[in-house]
């Protein structure tokens, strides 16, 4: 019975997010933040689906072996240790969409409450205390909003809070002068922000740069009047220095919905009147459960049938076109035959593009060039993540060319190695038929048609009658059927090199006989997958 691949739960995940990983997958659960139980599941599993509460970290990584993807149903990858997971091989993907509405909406409901004591005096009045002077609060119109992160959930709050007829400034040095401005905001540096505004709002990934961004120097050039709003993630805001400020009233009043620890039950914070809290909010609506459910199922789903992920954050390439997604899976197994010729890893490798996918963003199908190159002689799993990490380690140097002149096809591929020995290997493939059949079409210079599919293997000798014969009684006499085969002679005639598609594998043994029979001074077998 054939396995289906493995992916484990670890975190609450939407039912259509469950939904979307279809039947074809073995679904397991486990509570990710139980590290005990998190570890040991790990070991099988081919995916991992993950929200913030569990620690991809190094240690995690190397627990699952088979991981092949990490899937963030979510924004911030904090939780997950992204070059500890590109050393392995194993893509990371988020979902940075799906959250963005709900946490810049919840981040309007705490600046809100936090200019008009809304939860505060909620909590009084049930209490039995009405306190009309006591939750008297501030209007947000006319007030400057600083936004800290310009990003996708920073431009929306940025935008809601115009509305509110806000003046909004934001800080954020990686953002372009023209995102600003088409978001309706001015750009200032961070001093001058906190200098300004009546209202913060940080909306920033916890990186070692933002990591107490906003602490002891920030709240000292703010007025005593602001208040800081922080839905993005707990360490940004130094939590001891804002309790500071808020006792000695330095800052007017917060609202928190993350915090440096999580679960948060017990802080300082929460003793005070002019805090509002919630607990981790930002993305816990329907909607964009829903929504980060369903877009990392099917990156886990894109990662295990080998294809392009969008979401991807450490592939090195850029967006691949659809008409180029047919190809990474040729060029990897082109890369494949071009290794298994020549018997090891070019110095250098030459990616080849020519006729109509020339003008298009190739620099996937380099990766994947690399990835079906490194393959078969890698220690460790090779994948598209860590194929220039593993190229770099053996010194193989890569690059792409491209050229409108498609040749005898209207678009082909070729991989061109040159071996630290001086040596040469060319492999051409190309896309055949309106299914887009993977075709090989070139190999060390001799031209051939034979699918590129299924296992190869490939002879070369000095041509003459009967060859052919003798080696396929030597696959006959294994059994091995042999599915489809192309001869080609070089431009002088006096060399042959045979190509055939085989029904299973040829014995190693019965090759090297076939090999001794037609003089072969090359004979090797590429294996259907890795
Ligand atoms: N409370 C929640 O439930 C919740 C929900 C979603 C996201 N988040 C958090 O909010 C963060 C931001 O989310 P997003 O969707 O806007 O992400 P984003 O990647 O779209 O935006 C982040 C922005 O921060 C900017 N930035 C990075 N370093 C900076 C620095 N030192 N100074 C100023 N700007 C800097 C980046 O340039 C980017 O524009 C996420 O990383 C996540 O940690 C929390
Ligand atoms: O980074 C995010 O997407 C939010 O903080 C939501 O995190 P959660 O999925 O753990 O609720």
């Amino acid at each position: 019975m054939t396995r289906h691949p493995v992916v484990l739960i670890a975190e609450e995940l939407s039912p259509a997010g469950v939904e979307a990983l279809g039947t074809d997958v073995d679904v397991r659960r486990v509570d990710g933040s139980d590290r005990a139980a998190l570890l040991p599941a790990l070991a099988d599993a081919d995916a991992v689906l993950v929200r913030g509460a569990t620690l991809m970290d190094r240690e995690a990584i190397a627990a699952g072996p088979r991981l092949k993807v990490i899937a963030r149903a979510g924004a911030g990858l904090d939780n997950v240790d992204i070059p500890a997971a590109t050393e392995a091989g194993v893509l990371v993907a988020d979902a940075p969409a799906s959250d963005v509405t709900s946490t810049a909406e919840l981040t309007v409901g705490l600046l809100l409450a936090v200019a008009r004591n809304i939860s505060q005096a909620d909590a009084a009045l049930k209490n039995g205390s009405w306190q009309r002077a006591r939750w008297s609060g501030v209007e947000l119109s006319g007030k400057v909003l600083g936004v800290v992160g310009l990003g996708r959930t920073g431009s929306l709050v940025a935008r809601l809070m115009a509305a509110f007829g806000m003046d909004v400034v934001a800080h954020d040095p990686y953002v372009t002068a023209a995102h600003a401005s088409a978001t309706g905001v001015r750009l200032l540096p961070l001093d001058e922000l906190l200098a300004r505004c009546d209202f913060l709002t940080v909306h920033l990934p916890r990186t070692p740069e933002t990591t107490g961004l906003i602490g002891f120097d920030s709240f000292r050039r703010m007025k005593p009047s602001v208040r800081v709003v922080n839905a993005a993630r707990g360490s940004v805001v130094d939590e001891n220095e804002l309790y500071a400020a808020l006792k000695e009233g330095r800052v007017a009043g917060a609202a928190l919905d993350v915090y440096a620890g999580e679960p948060c039950t017990d802080s300082p914070l929460f003793t005070l009147d002019n805090v509002v809290a919630t607990p981790h909010l930002g993305a816990s609506t329907g909607e964009a459960q829903e929504r980060a459910g369903i877009d990392a199922a099917n990156s886990v789903l894109l990662a295990l049938a080998g294809e392009h992920v969008p979401d991807a954050v450490n592939v090195q390439c850029g967006p691949v076109p659809e008409a180029m997604r047919p190809w990474l899976p040729l060029t990897e197994r082109l890369g494949r035959v071009l290794t298994r010729a020549a018997g090891g890893v070019p110095a250098r490798l030459e990616v080849r593009l020519r006729g109509e996918i020339a003008g298009l963003p190739a620099g996937a199908l380099e990766l994947a060039a690399l990835k079906g190159v490194l393959e078969q002689t890698a220690t460790g799993a090779v994948s598209r993540v860590n194929a220039p990490l593993l190229a770099g380690r053996c010194g193989l140097t890569s690059r792409l060319t491209a050229s409108q002149d498609g040749g005898a096809q209207r678009s082909a591929a070729t991989l061109r190695g040159v071996f630290p020995d001086g040596r040469i290997v060319t492999v051409t493939g190309t896309l055949t038929g309106v299914r887009l059949q993977p075709k090989l079409v070139e190999v060390l210079g001799h031209e051939l048609e034979l699918p590129l599919s299924g296992d190869l293997t490939f002879l070369r000798y000095p041509d003459r009658p009967g060859a052919v014969g003798l080696i396929g009684g030597e696959f006959a006499a294994e059994g091995v059927d042999i599915a489809a085969m192309q001869i080609s002679r070089d431009p002088s005639g006096t060399t042959a090199l045979a190509g055939f598609c085989v029904d299973a594998p040829v014995p190693s043994t019965a090759l090297d006989r076939a090999a001794i029979s037609v003089g072969a001074d090359l004979a090797w077998r590429v294996p259907a997958t890795g």
